[in-house]
């Protein structure tokens, strides 16, 4: 058994991707329009899953973006997306500076949660041990929850 993907509904395809691809830095590997479900899915590999996701499998997100208007109601019972990356406090400098508000700021050098315009929690992780704390970092607030 291989786990393949987390799928997410999004309200806007666009607002999606420009916090997905854009701002956080996936990227698409493959796109289907299903003209008879009136539907569009949009898988997303993080950087270094893009190839082994293009030739195999790898873990993505897929983004099902339908075209008749739903209501998302944000289930407390989804907890979040998870990614590593090598330098949590420049990741986040980048989304903050996209405009993402970082709910859960990375005080510790280790842990941050952002959430998607469709309110999906993601937490982002410093890969290996914790960053030395550092300003304005170690003294940011929590905003909002996540
Ligand atoms: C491609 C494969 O990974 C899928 O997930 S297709 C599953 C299928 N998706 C849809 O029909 C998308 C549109 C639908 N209106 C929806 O919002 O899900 C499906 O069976 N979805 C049902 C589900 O609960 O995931
Ligand atoms: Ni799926």
């Amino acid at each position: 058994m291989e786990y393949l993907h987390t799928m997410v509904r999004v309200a806007d395809l666009d607002r999606a991707l420009a916090f997905y691809v854009d701002a956080f830095g996936l990227e698409e590997v493959r796109r289907i329009e299903n003209e008879k479900g009136r539907f569009t899915l949009v898988f997303l590999a993080a950087p270094g899953d893009v190839d082994r996701a293009k030739s195999e499998k790898s873990p993505m997100v897929e983004l099902t973006y339908n075209w008749d208007p739903e209501e998302y109601s944000g289930g407390r019972n989804f907890g979040h997306l998870a990614y590593q990356v090598e330098d949590i406090y420049a990741f986040c400098e980048k989304l903050k500076n996209a405009g993402i508000t970082i709910n859960r700021p990375p005080r510790d050098g280790h842990m941050a949660f952002v959430r998607s315009p469709d309110g999906i929690s993601i937490e982002i992780l410093q890969k290996g041990p914790a960053k030395p704390q550092q300003e304005p970092w170690a003294s940011m607030e929590n905003t909002g929850t996540w």
